[in-house]
C-alpha cells in the first residue's frame, strides 16, 4: 500500500509498505479522507513538538475516516463496506486514569501521528475496533474525519459547563476555535464573541455564526468584552489560540464566578496570569486535553445537522500532492486542509 512519510523537516517520501492485516479486535480501514491538523504542520516544519521528536520516518495525520475493508477475529458490529471515523488515541485501559474513566489522560496512550506512532496518510490503517465509529448515511467521510477536532471542541465545551443562554468568548479562530463556536452554540450558548488577530479568520467566524468578532491586534479585547456584556464579563472563556497575550487576558474577560477553559498550547515556557484575580473572582480555571467519550456525540451532532464542520475546509487535495497540501495549509488565512486518499 502507498504511504507518505515525514523523513526530515519539510521532506515527505512516498513509500510502499505491506498492507497490514487486522489483528484480533481490529478493523482494517481503507482511508478516504484525512484532515491536516496544526500539529501535523508543526511536525512537518520542525520535526518535533516539544519532547516528541520524529527520529524515524513518520506517517502523519490523525483526523481520519474511511471504509472498513476487513475485520479481525472477535470484531462484531462492523462489516466490510461500513464507513467509519477513527478516534486516534487508544489508551492502555489499565492505568489509574483509564480506570477512573479519564482515558484522555492515559500516559501510555497510542496516539496517531505522535512519534513513534504512525498516523493515517496511508491507504490502509488497522485500528482497534473499539475506537472506530460507524458513520450514518448522511455523514460523509470528509465530514467524519473532522470528528477529531470537533471532539476537542466538545470536550472543552463540557469542561466549560456551558449553560443555556451563556455568553462565551472564544479566543482564536483556527479550526479548534471555529468548532468550539459550533459546539458551545449546540450546547445552548446564547451569544459568542470570537477574537483573533487575522481579519480573514474573523470574517470566516462571522459567516460561521459568531454573534460578534474582535480583532485583538487592533482593538482592546477588554473594551470589546465590556461592550459585549455591558461591563459584566462573559460567562465562559475558551482559549483556543495558545497566544500568550490571549491566555493572560482570559481572567479579565470572564465574569466573577465564571469559567476559563484553556485549550491552546503555547510555545512560551511561562505566561503571566493574574492568580489573585482567579481567587478574587472565584474562577474555575481549567485545562482541556484532547477528548474522551466524544465520538458518538460528534457523529450524532453531524447526523442531526446540529453542527457544520465542512464549512471550515478551505481546500481538498490528493495524498499524491501532500507536500503541496501542507505548504498551502501553512498559509495564514487557511483554516483547514483536507486530503483525499486513494481514488
Ligand atoms: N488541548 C488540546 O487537546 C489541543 C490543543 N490544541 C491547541 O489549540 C490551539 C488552537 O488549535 P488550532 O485551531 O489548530 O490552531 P491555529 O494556529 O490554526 O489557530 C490559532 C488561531 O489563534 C489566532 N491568534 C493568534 N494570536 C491571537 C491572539 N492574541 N488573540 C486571539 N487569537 C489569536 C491565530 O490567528 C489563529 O487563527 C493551538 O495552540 C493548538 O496547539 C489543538 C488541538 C488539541
Ligand atoms: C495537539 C494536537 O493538535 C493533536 N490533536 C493532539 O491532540 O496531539
Amino acid at each position: 500500500m502507498q504511504t507518505v512519510e515525514l523523513t526530515e523537516p519539510g521532506v515527505f517520501e512516498h513509500r510502499e509498505r505491506d498492507r497490514p492485516d487486522p489483528g484480533p479486535g481490529e478493523v482494517l480501514v481503507r482511508m478516504a479522507h484525512v484532515g491536516i491538523c496544526g500539529s501535523d504542520v508543526h511536525y512537518y516544519e520542525h520535526g518535533r513538538i516539544g519532547d516528541y521528536v520524529v527520529e524515524d520516518p513518520l506517517i502523519l495525520g490523525h483526523e481520519s475516516a474511511g471504509e472498513v475493508a476487513a475485520v479481525g477475529d472477535g470484531v462484531t458490529g462492523f462489516e466490510p463496506g461500513d464507513e467509519v471515523t477513527l478516534e486516534p488515541g487508544v489508551p492502555c485501559g489499565e492505568c489509574a486514569r483509564c480506570r477512573a474513566g479519564e482515558y484522555n489522560l492515559c500516559p501510555d496512550v497510542e496516539f496517531m501521528a505522535t512519534p513513534p506512532d504512525h498516523g493515517a496518510f496511508a491507504e490502509y490503517v488497522a485500528w482497534d475496533a473499539d475506537f472506530a465509529y460507524e458513520l450514518p448515511e448522511n455523514v460523509s467521510t470528509r465530514a467524519g474525519a473532522l470528528c477529531e477536532p470537533l471532539s476537542v471542541a466538545i470536550h472543552a465545551t463540557r469542561r466549560a459547563d456551558v449553560e443555556l443562554g451563556d455568553s462565551v468568548l472564544v479566543s482564536g479562530a483556527g479550526p479548534i476555535g471555529m468548532l468550539v463556536g459550533e459546539a458551545v452554540r449546540a450546547a445552548g450558548a446564547g451569544s459568542v464573541l470570537v477574537a483573533d488577530v487575522v481579519e480573514a479568520k474573523l470574517d470566516r467566524a462571522a459567516a460561521y455564526g459568531a454573534t460578534e468578532t474582535v480583532n485583538a491586534a487592533e482593538e482592546s479585547l477588554t473594551d470589546a468584552v465590556d461592550e459585549f456584556t455591558d461591563g459584566g464579563g462573559v460567562d465562559v472563556v475558551v482559549e483556543a489560540s495558545g497566544a500568550a497575550a490571549s491566555i493572560s487576558s482570559t481572567v479579565d474577560a470572564v465574569r466573577r464566578g465564571g469559567t476559563v477553559v484553556c485549550i491552546g498550547l503555547s510555545a512560551e515556557d511561562e505566561i503571566p496570569v493574574e492568580t489573585n484575580e482567579i481567587v478574587d473572582k472565584e474562577l474555575d480555571f481549567k485545562g482541556s486535553f484532547r477528548f474522551r467519550n466524544t465520538y458518538d456525540d460528534a457523529v450524532s451532532l453531524l447526523e442531526r445537522g446540529a453542527v457544520d464542520v465542512e464549512r471550515i475546509i478551505d481546500f481538498e487535495m490528493p495524498m499524491s500532492d501532500l507536500t503541496a497540501a501542507f505548504e498551502r495549509a501553512k498559509e495564514p488565512d487557511v483554516v483547514k486542509g483536507m486530503v483525499t486518499i486513494g481514488e
